[in-house]
Order: structure tokens, then sequence, then C-alpha cells
């Protein structure tokens, strides 16, 4: 049954997940996202040849394992989360929430023709992309995407953008309270963030002259930073570690999920866990805030593979901080954005254009 009186609506966006743990599928949803070319940003010719040649067909049958050791019984945990958290929101907010997936099902157009069918009226959706630093293949990506469709099928609402929130106040003040719960006074805490590569970083440098041209680049001031990744995962853990009152040598940052042989972010995860324990830092805490939602890779890269790894090099404790997934505070500050919107204060909104349009 339509609803004429509603005008404003709210579309979650997440990554995405295979279908199910069939190598089938995991090939499906690893060859999209990887023929991006946000994500492997190759020149078209070589980047088919690099998935459908040398990729997927290794890489499928060793991720579906890896599904296999994380999947939930009712399906990927990144996407029983993203119904999760859209469950939790519609009981609390005035508007209809939607949700969709940059990769796999449901796509963007699909979630809007829902919405349009159901509230003919829409005159405006806010688009959340769940991520909270800008990088071009997550949140770029997913705010081409769904310009995209929302330009190709014509819908008569305009589509609005919640922005990166990774420095906002009320943001750090629930990441760092959540991060609290579990902290203990002999934990060294590690930040680890999904990495990208370095090439990711200079091609998203609006300047041309900034990012990594010297290794205290994410320091100096620039407009590049409103599309550094680097330096805006910097900042959320300076402001962090600043709520928590951590010492520099309580804490560090290191970049993880390293795909391929070209240079990423570093310090790499991985080598950090190796090396953490030699160093004295025994007992570790790890926080992967590059994610809102636990998915592959907190729950298998870090939870299972980082921890044997930091025990097997001499570690004695390894303890992972789940992701803000469905905790009140989250859904509590995700409302507030939503009723901003609502209100019509643009405040939390995205005003500028994607570097690249072009899906
Ligand atoms: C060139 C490769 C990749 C880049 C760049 C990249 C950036 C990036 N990814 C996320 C978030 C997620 N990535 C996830 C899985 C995943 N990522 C890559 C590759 C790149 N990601 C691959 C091949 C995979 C698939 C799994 C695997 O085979 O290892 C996930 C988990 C999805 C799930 O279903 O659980 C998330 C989430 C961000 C935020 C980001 C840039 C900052
Ligand atoms: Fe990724
Ligand atoms: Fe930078």
């Amino acid at each position: 049954m339509a609803d004429t009186s509603v005008t404003r609506a709210v579309l979650l966006m997440n990554l995405g997940s295979p279908s199910s743990l069939r190598v089938k599928d995991v090939k499906t949803y690893l060859h999209e996202f990887l023929m991006d070319e946000r994500v492997i940003d190759y020149p078209y010719l070589f980047r088919k040849l690099l998935v459908d040649g040398i990729i997927v067909p290794f890489r499928a049958p060793c991720s579906a394992e890896a599904y296999s050791r994380i999947w939930w019984e009712e399906g990927s945990p990144l996407v029983v989360i993203t119904k999760q958290l859209v469950a939790a929101l519609s009981a609390r907010v005035r508007v209809p929430v939607q949700w969709c997936m940059r990769y796999g099902t449901p796509r963007p157009d699909v979630a809007m023709d829902e919405l349009v069918q159901h509230y003919p009226n829409l005159q405006e959706v806010l688009l959340i992309p769940l991520y909270p630093h800008y990088a071009m293949s997550s949140y770029e990506t997913a705010v081409v995407y769904a310009q995209h469709w929302h330009r190709k099928k014509r819908y008569p609402f305009r589509l609005s953008v919640l922005k990166p929130f990774y420095d906002d106040a009320d943001y750090i003040q629930v990441l760092s309270a959540h991060i609290r719960n579990f902290l203990k006074p002999d934990h060294h805490l590690l930040f680890s963030y999904h990495g990208v590569p370095e090439r990711h970083i200079r091609k998203s440098d609006i300047t041309k002259q900034h990012c990594l041209q010297q290794s205290d680049c994410c320091d100096v001031p620039s407009a590049a930073h409103a599309f550094c990744y680097r330096h805006q995962v910097i900042v959320t853990t300076r402001l962090v570690a600043h709520q928590l009152g951590l010492g520099a040598n309580q804490y560090e940052l290191s970049f993880q999920s390293r795909l391929g042989r070209d240079p990423w972010l570093k310090p790499y995860t991985a080598q950090r866990l190796q090396e953490l324990p030699a160093e004295g830092k025994k007992r570790l805490l790890v926080v992967c805030p590059a994610f809102v939602s636990d998915c592959l890779e907190t729950l298998e890269e870090i939870d299972q593979e980082g921890r044997k790894t930091f025990l097997e090099n001499g570690g004695e404790s390894f303890e992972m901080i789940p992701c803000l997934n469905t905790i009140p505070s989250w859904i509590a500050l995700l409302q507030k954005w939503i009723d901003q919107f609502v209100s019509g204060d643009q405040t939390m909104l995205w005003n500028a254009q994607p570097i690249k349009q072009a899906v």
C-alpha cells in the first residue's frame, strides 16, 4: 500500500558479501569487486586478465574456505549485521530505512525501486555509506555507484550523501567509549585499518603535489585531506587515543588485507603482529575502525589468523574488539544524523563531488 505522506527516506549502503559459500558464488562476488576500477585500478584489459586469469580462480577457493570459518547460520556476518542495523533504525526513526550493497545484492536501484513503490512522493533520500573514511575503493565507489543508478533510472527524489565521519566528535566519543569497555592498563592497543595501495592515495590527491610526497604529509594542512584515507585514519586514531588518555607508547596504527605485490600503506598489520611480542607488547587489544560491521576482514583475518600469528610469535594475550555493529550508542548516533537530515539540517551532508564520476 503506497504512503503518499512520506517525503524523506534513508538508504544504508555496505560493501557486500558472496551470496553463499559455494566457490561459484564467491567467484561471482570477487569478480564484481575486483573488476571495479576503483579497487584494482589498472587499465581494463590488464585488470580483466589479472582478475579472471589469476586472482579469481586462485583466490576464490581460499576465500570460500575463509568465509566458511566465519559464516553465521543466517548468512554472511556483514549482511546480517547490516539488516540488523536497518531493523534497529527502522524502530527508532520517523522515515523509512532501506539497505543496499556496492557488490552483489540488493543493488542500489532495487532498494530505490522499493522506496518509490511504497512512497511515491519521496523528495529526498539520504545515502549513508557505512564507512567512516574516504577511500576511492570504499566510500567513493559506493557513492558513485548509487549516483549512477539514481541518474540512470531517473528517480524523482534528490539523493543526498552522509559525509565521511572519521573526525565527527560524536563518532569519536562512541568509538572511544566502546574501546574503553575492553581496554586494560597493560594492553597495547593496535588500530588495524583496511589497507589500500599507496598509488590510490596519490590518485586521490586533488592537489597532485601533497600526498606521500613527504613522510609527514598527513600532518601538513592540505585540501587533499578531504579525500585522503591515510590522513583520515590517522586523525581517527589520534582523536580516539586522546579521548582514552593513551600515551604514544600505548597504541599504534597499521594496515591489513594487502593484496598483490604493489606497495600498500605501511606498516602492515601482519608484520606488526609478528614483531610486537619481541618489543615487549605481549598483551594486545585490536580494534578495526575502517569497518563499522564485522566481516571477513575482522573475524577471520584478524581474530583468527592475526591472533595465531601474534600468539605464535611470543604474544601472551590477544583480544579483539567487535565493530560498532548494532551497539546502542552507534544506533543512537545514526538516529541523530537521520533526525538532523529529516529536520532539514545539512551539517552532516557531503557537499563535495567524487573525484572521478564514471562508474
Ligand atoms: C585491491 C584490493 C582491495 C582494496 C583496495 C580494498 C579496499 C577496501 N576494502 C574495504 C572493506 C572490505 N573489504 C573486504 C573484503 C575484501 N577486500 C578485498 C580487496 C580490496 N579491498 C578482497 C579481495 C576482499 C574479499 C575477501 C578476500 O578474498 O579476502 C570486506 C569484507 C567483505 C565480507 O564479505 O565480509 C570489507 C568490509 C575497505 C573499507 C577498503 C578501503 C579502505
Ligand atoms: Fe577490501
Ligand atoms: Fe596525506
